[in-house]
């Protein structure tokens, strides 16, 4: 494989210099293909072949990162494949066939150690996990800087939320150190390998909550030989702006609320600090003038006009100079102009225009947010709101992640700034039901997961008609004739199907009209950008609803998998709830995985952490033993954390955790990493020091529950260093 990628590469340079451009742009698709395969193929260096199954019939496959053939006998069975699925899913009490199911463990192309799990009925009881010594080595392998992944030893249960279809939304719970990260991951790998020419180019998209996050676990797609899935944390998902600072929790409680919406239209309808309070024109020897009042009257009207026909700012300067326009000419005196020619003459003049544009200038969602520093121009704050807002952009350049979502929606609301005139799609694009800038209105047959086969109309976001129970969900030939029935009541012939989505965003069919329906229009005239057709998010439990909104908007033609933890909730605004949020995300049903078995936590450290899980969610069984757990009160917290430090073996992860202002005092101080409680969801390390539990507690509404995060941060060893009172649940 190695020597047809080369041999790719260099006929690739072979056509550049054989012929002209058209040789050159052969080369580089040429050369860019052999280039991914290599380093797929580099990806997969080691342990490319790891898993080995034997079957009651003396048939034997091994399971490797990616399926490699000679001629067409398969040699290796990439994990992905249907065929691998017993690897992962036989047990004794239902062992699919399989009577020895062999983990083979390399370093480099070398092989250390085997690991078989015999698989006989009359074995007695189950197997509790999947390759035991396997896993067991792999959970007790140090951590390094990224996550690694986990195909070796991938769970009974995080196969089936891997291999879920991919249709629809699927949530997965489970509580820290589940694997609902490396799930959701390898997920991303199925989706690929199942689909690739729907999914590849960057038509997944993984969202998580930090960008210590995002490179935490930066590797694991590309291990898995796979480098086309957007990988993005919240603060990145705008274009332009990148984002790395949280808000204090009562400013993010201001920003995440849906009412901002609501601040920000009125915000950006507002006259911007720099328009012009007065305007001043001779014409015919009469000064007409337009002061400060009458220009707040006649933005309110072209407020009110856009609002009526849906115009969006940018798109408003021709209704401003009408409704300007309009203002003067009623300032004249009497019947001695026509009112067209008066119009047109005005409109004509360079100053005119000088003033429209300063007093309607095109506007960008930076320009209008920072608009919110003045206190006294927001208009639906209550007063209290306003300062805080108002401060918390005080001294800050930058942007917080808790602005990206209110950017993200005042790009929408401003709408896009005018340009030049597009090129008439060409006809065939009449047919084709895309979901970026233009859409043919026409039916789609989606599968509900409650409700059968639906059947969309154009324009209606609710079915026209439901199959229910009676149609088989696998035959999609049944459901599409009782729609091409449905739809022949409607007036309509069916002549053939095509892919596409319901009006939620999930995968359908098109019906191929003998008749074309009209075609909606779209509201901006931007090129189509390609929409995601899946996406994943990482810490859902903690989206705020202007976050939500912004994912919706990302997801709105896309299928979802979305995981979470309730218990990690640490957002003033998170849900309350998976329908809750949901809702938020746009989307009506899902299917939901639970993961129960905990293995990053050994049981003593799982069992502390569990005293402080908020009531009413049950603790996560923990598979592994071990672990050390030390509490220590002590009087000097710097030589203290200091001393932790070094008593911390070597060759090992080890973080402090700290409220954000301690980590700042404390990362001078020690050569480890100090990471602030607010950025450490996600991570892992060998050794954890939590500092001052109390105070981690105490700095935010959601306090208990970031402990619990800091607490289920460690694989081997976590010391609590404390010099106040420690929490209620964790005194005695
Ligand atoms: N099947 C497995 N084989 C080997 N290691 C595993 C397996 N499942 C999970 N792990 C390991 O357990 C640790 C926790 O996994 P992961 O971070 O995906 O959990 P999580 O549920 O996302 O946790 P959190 O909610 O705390 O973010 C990781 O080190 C991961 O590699």
């Amino acid at each position: 494989m190695r020597a047809q990628a080369n041999a790719l590469a260099s006929e690739g340079h072979r056509r550049a210099r054989a012929s002209s451009i058209a040789g050159l742009v052969e080369r580089d698709a040429l050369v860019h293909r052999a280039a991914a395969q290599l380093r797929a193929l580099d990806a997969e260096a080691e342990g490319l072949v790891f898993g080995r199954l034997d079957f009651d019939d003396g048939e034997t496959y091994h399971i490797g990162r990616l399926g490699v053939r000679d001629n067409q006998e398969p040699l290796l069975v990439d994990w992905r494949a249907p065929a691998a699925e017993p690897f992962y899913r036989a047990t004794s009490g239902d062992p699919l066939g399989v009577v020895r199911r062999r983990v083979i463990i390399c370093r480099g192309p070398k092989v250390v150690a085997l690991d078989d799990d015999v698989l006989s009925p009359d074995h007695v009881g189950d197997l509790r996990v999947l390759g035991e010594g396997a896993l067991l080595a792999a959970l007790r392998r140090s951590r390094g800087p990224h996550m690694r992944d986990i195909v070796t030893t991938i769970q009974r249960e995080q196969d089936a939320a891997i291999r879920a279809p991919a249709r629809g939304v699927t949530v997965i719970t489970g509580g820290p150190g589940t694997g609902k990260t490396q799930v959701a991951l390898h997920r991303a790998a199925y989706l690929l390998y199942t689909d690739r020419t729907r999914f590849t180019g960057g038509r997944i998209l993984v969202v998580g909550p930090s960008n210590v996050f995002t490179d935490y676990i930066s590797r694991v797609l590309p291990s898995l030989g796979e480098d086309s899935v957007h990988l993005r944390a919240l603060g990145e998902l705008v274009e332009g702006v990148t984002a790395t600072r949280r808000d204090s929790p009562e400013v993010a409680q201001i920003k995440g609320r849906d009412s901002m919406r609501q601040v920000l239209v009125e915000l950006m309808w507002q006259a911007p600090p720099t328009a012009p309070d007065r305007l001043r024109l001779v014409y015919a020897g009469q000064v007409l003038t337009l002061d400060v009042d009458d220009l707040a009257k006649a933005r309110r009207r072209v407020r009110d006009k856009c609002e009526a026909t849906g115009t969006m700012p940018n798109a408003a300067r021709p209704a401003a100079a009408a409704v300007l326009l309009d203002t003067l000419w009623t300032k004249t005196d009497g019947p001695h102009f026509d009112r067209h020619l008066f119009a047109d003459d005005v409109a004509d003049r360079g100053e005119f225009h000088r003033f429209l544009q300063a007093w309607w200038p095109a506007l960008t969602p930076t320009k209008v947010l920072s608009w919110l520093a003045e206190t006294a121009r927001v208009v639906g704050l209550d007063a209290r709101a306003a300062e805080v807002l108002a401060g918390s952009y005080h001294g800050r350049p930058d942007w917080s992640v808790d602005d990206v979502p209110l950017l993200d929606e005042l790009a929408e609301l401003l709408g896009e700034l005018p340009a030049a005139p597009k090129a008439p799609e060409p006809e065939w694009r009449l047919r084709e039901l895309t979901s970026g800038t233009r859409r043919v209105a026409t039916f789609v047959l989606s599968c509900g997961l409650r409700d059968g086969w639906e059947l969309y109309a154009p324009g209606h976001p609710t079915p026209i008609a439901l199959a229910g129970p009676t149609i088989d969900n696998d035959a999609i030939a049944a459901a599409q004739r009782w729609a091409e029935t449905v739809i022949l009541r409607e007036g309509h012939r069916v002549i053939s199907w095509a892919d596409g989505f319901d009006p939620h965003g999930e995968e359908g069919y098109v019906p191929v009209l003998a008749e074309p329906l009209p075609v909606e229009e779209a509201d901006d005239d931007s090129p189509a950008e390609e929409p995601y057709l899946h996406v994943i998010l990482d810490e859902a439990q903690d989206l705020s609803p202007m976050e939500g909104r912004m994912i919706a908007r990302r997801a709105e033609f896309a299928s979802m998998t979305v995981v979470g933890d309730f218990g990690q909730a640490t957002h003033p605004l998170a849900a309350g709830s998976w329908p809750q949020l949901l809702n938020r995300l746009g989307k009506r049903e899902a299917r939901t995985l639970e993961l129960p078995t905990g293995y990053r936590l050994p049981k003593a450290i799982a069992d502390y952490a569990t005293r402080v899980l908020a009531p009413g969610i049950a603790p996560t069984r923990s598979y592994r033993s071990g672990g050390t757990l030390s509490v220590r009160q002590v009087d000097d917290m710097h030589a203290a954390v200091q001393e932790a430090v070094r008593q911390t073996p070597g060759e090992t992860s080890i973080a402090v955790i700290a409220t954000d202002s301690a980590a700042e005092e404390l990362a001078p101080l020690v050569d480890v990493a100090v990471v602030p409680a607010s950025l450490v969801k996600g991570l892992e390390y060998d050794h954890v020091i939590v500092v001052e539990p109390a105070d981690i507690v105490a700095a935010e509404p959601r306090g208990l529950n970031r402990l619990y995060v800091a607490l289920t941060r460690a694989v081997a060893g976590l010391v609590i260093l404390h010099q106040k009172a420690l929490p209620a649940a964790l005194r005695d």
